[in-house]
């Protein structure tokens, strides 16, 4: 898994309990995801339909760093299938694990669309061609 973002813990991120709020974390989750598609289809239209369940194991408090990890788990036809890991880069822990994130790729009138892809393509290649 390739973490490609980082985030830093400030004092509007957190719940009452003075740890990372959930919501902003999933929010996080959700902007990397769809970034993280829209670079690999190429394509600006695409849309979160599925998350599946997820599983908090730690948290992270004001001033820590975390890092934001994303996989591919399956092209689809019109769907790119993603997994998520988000670690305290502090203590080292795991914040939280989503096993699959299903986002859909969308032409112009909002419709699920082919994308043509089949595996993970990185930006140096792209240049080269
Ligand atoms: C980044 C963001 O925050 S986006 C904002 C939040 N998201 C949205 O607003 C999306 C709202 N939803 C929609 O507009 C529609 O549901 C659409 C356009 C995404 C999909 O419409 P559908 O009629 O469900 O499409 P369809 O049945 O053709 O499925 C499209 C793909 O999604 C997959 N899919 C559909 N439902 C699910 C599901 N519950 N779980 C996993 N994958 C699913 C299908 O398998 C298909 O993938 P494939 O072509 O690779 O085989």
């Amino acid at each position: 898994m390739r973490f490609h973002s980082r985030k830093w813990v400030k004092p509007e991120d957190l719940n009452p309990n003075h740890t990372l709020f959930g919501g902003k974390l999933l929010a996080w989750i959700d902007e990397e995801a769809a970034l993280y598609s829209i670079i690999q289809l190429e394509n600006e239209r695409v849309v979160t339909k599925h998350m599946s369940e997820i599983n908090f194991v730690s948290s992270a408090k004001q001033g820590d760093i975390i890092e934001i990890g994303i996989d591919v788990v399956k092209f689809g036809k019109t769907s790119i299938t993603l997994k998520c890991e988000v670690r305290n880069i502090m203590t080292k822990e795991t914040i939280i694990t989503v096993n699959s994130i299903t986002m859909v790729n969308l032409d112009s009138f909002g419709r699920p669309s082919m994308h043509g892809k089949t595996a993970i393509e990185f930006i140096k290649d792209r240049v080269k061609k």
